[in-house]
């Protein structure tokens, strides 16, 4: 099963978490346990995959066989019991193999486009580290919900549930779950007291630092994981635009709006940036967060798959449009309104490119370093989070997703 699932997630036509959740809900035998082996089995394989087709070269019958032996993820005494001999002395053979002699694109299992501007940005003492932390698994991160509950009500409700956690170390918002539990059963979620969200994009929404009563506008609001940090920090008052071009996404957002005891959010599907909706707010906002479609390369942790489904191509793409939503979103603030523009890209080309040539081309909007604002946000060692003043967080450094932020006022 594990190689047939395989097969179909190395199609690359679909992102992978579709794929296995398509497969799971046409099995719908399978139990818990075989779920959580065939899933971490497809993600181990996907991460490592240069390193496992180059080993799976050797050896013969079906590529995606080969593959799921050296991914297993279950349990070994099954793995054995299901292999021919000669695999078993294959699999002995090529994990004999010391990894440390093989080539540089074997042990950091990134394409070259993207391993090559990373290494230059980051230097070789700094990337290897990062290349280790984007080939295992992402925290657990939850926000309360501070409208309807506090950090510590959460964490001793949690701790009553037989759940242990932390409180997140820069996020006043989150707590840290080690272990993965189920946690979509316990009350707290379904009643809206937390949302599980990575602390990175819990420091995005801190950096907007919303108000009561004004008028904010998540320009990519999607299924709305900001917008509801952001409602809440508002104290369900003033208005919340929540804007994107895909309704299925903003569908996906009201079920989390009632869950949370949000009423001061207006999701609107939007045709495109320059909408005639967006229009009417020109200059009317008092702060605006966007959180652009980018290539995901910070959520490498939960979205291997995105290192093979991108390509430079995508990312110009992509570029060209982050540009023109910052552009038009810019024009809703009024002066002394702030905005934000955010990535979960790990790209200097979608990051720091965007927001230099945005303050080049908008001499009204004055840059504020990152540091600062998330200081006054009560974010802790708010300074390990900046660089050049924008917010850069990376996997290795912070155990976030890897994000990128920038933030300005209008004059
Ligand atoms: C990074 S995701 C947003 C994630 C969301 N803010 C959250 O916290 O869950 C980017 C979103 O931008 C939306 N988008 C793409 N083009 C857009 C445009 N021209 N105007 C507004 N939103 C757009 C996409 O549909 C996608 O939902």
């Amino acid at each position: 099963m594990t190689t047939e699932l395989l097969h179909q997630v190395l199609q690359f036509d679909m992102p992978a978490d579709s794929v296995v959740s398509n497969y799971f809900r046409k099995h719908k035998n399978l139990g818990q346990r075989e779920r959580h082996t065939l899933a971490e089995t497809v993600y181990t394989v996907l991460r490592q995959r240069l390193l496992f087709q180059h080993f799976a070269q050797t050896g013969f019958g079906p590529m995606e066989r080969r593959l799921t032996l050296l991914g297993w993820q279950g349990s070994d005494k099954f793995l054995q019991a299901c292999m021919e001999s000669h695999e078993q002395k294959w699999l002995a053979g090529v994990q004999a193999i010391d990894r440390s002699t093989l080539a540089p694109k074997l042990r950091h299992n990134l394409p070259d486009w993207l391993a090559n501007p990373l290494m230059a940005q980051l230097g070789e003492e700094d990337f290897w580290p990062l290349a280790a932390s984007l080939n295992e698994g992402a925290e657990l991160d939850l926000r309360v919900n501070l409208l309807k509950s506090k950090r510590e009500e959460v964490q001793a409700a949690l701790k009553a549930a037989g759940i242990e956690s932390e409180p997140t170390p820069y996020s006043p918002w989150g707590l840290r779950v080690p272990g993965k539990p189920a946690l979509n059963k316990l009350e707290l979620f379904t009643k809206g007291l937390v949302e599980v969200q990575d602390e990175g994009s819990q420091l995005l929404a801190l950096l907007l630092d919303a108000k009561r009563s004004e008028m904010v506008v998540d320009f990519c609001a999607g299924a709305g994981g900001k917008t509801l940090a952001l409602g809440a920090a508002m104290r369900n008052t003033g208005r919340l635009y929540a804007f994107d071009v895909s309704g299925h996404r903003l569908d996906a957002l009201k079920p989390r709006m009632a869950r949370s005891g949000l009423s001061n959010v207006y999701p609107a599907q939007i045709a495109h940036e320059r909408d005639e909706r967006i229009k009417r707010l020109t200059g009317k906002i008092d702060r605006v967060l966007v959180d652009a479609p980018c290539s995901g390369l910070g959520t490498l942790r939960r979205n291997p798959d995105l290192k093979w489904r991108q390509s430079p191509k995508a990312v110009e793409e992509l570029r060209v449009k982050q540009a023109a939503i910052l552009a038009s979103a810019a024009r809703l603030l009024k002066s002394g309104g702030r905005l934000v523009y955010a990535t979960c890209s790990l790209l200097q080309s979608e990051n720091e490119d965007i927001a230099n040539a945005f303050s080049a081309e908008h001499k009204d909007f004055v840059a504020l370093p990152a540091a600062e604002v998330l200081e006054k946000a009560h974010v802790s060692q708010a300074a390990s989070l900046d660089q050049n003043g924008f917010l850069r967080l990376w996997p290795h450094r912070h155990h976030t997703d890897g994000f990128f932020a920038a933030v300005w006022e209008r004059k």
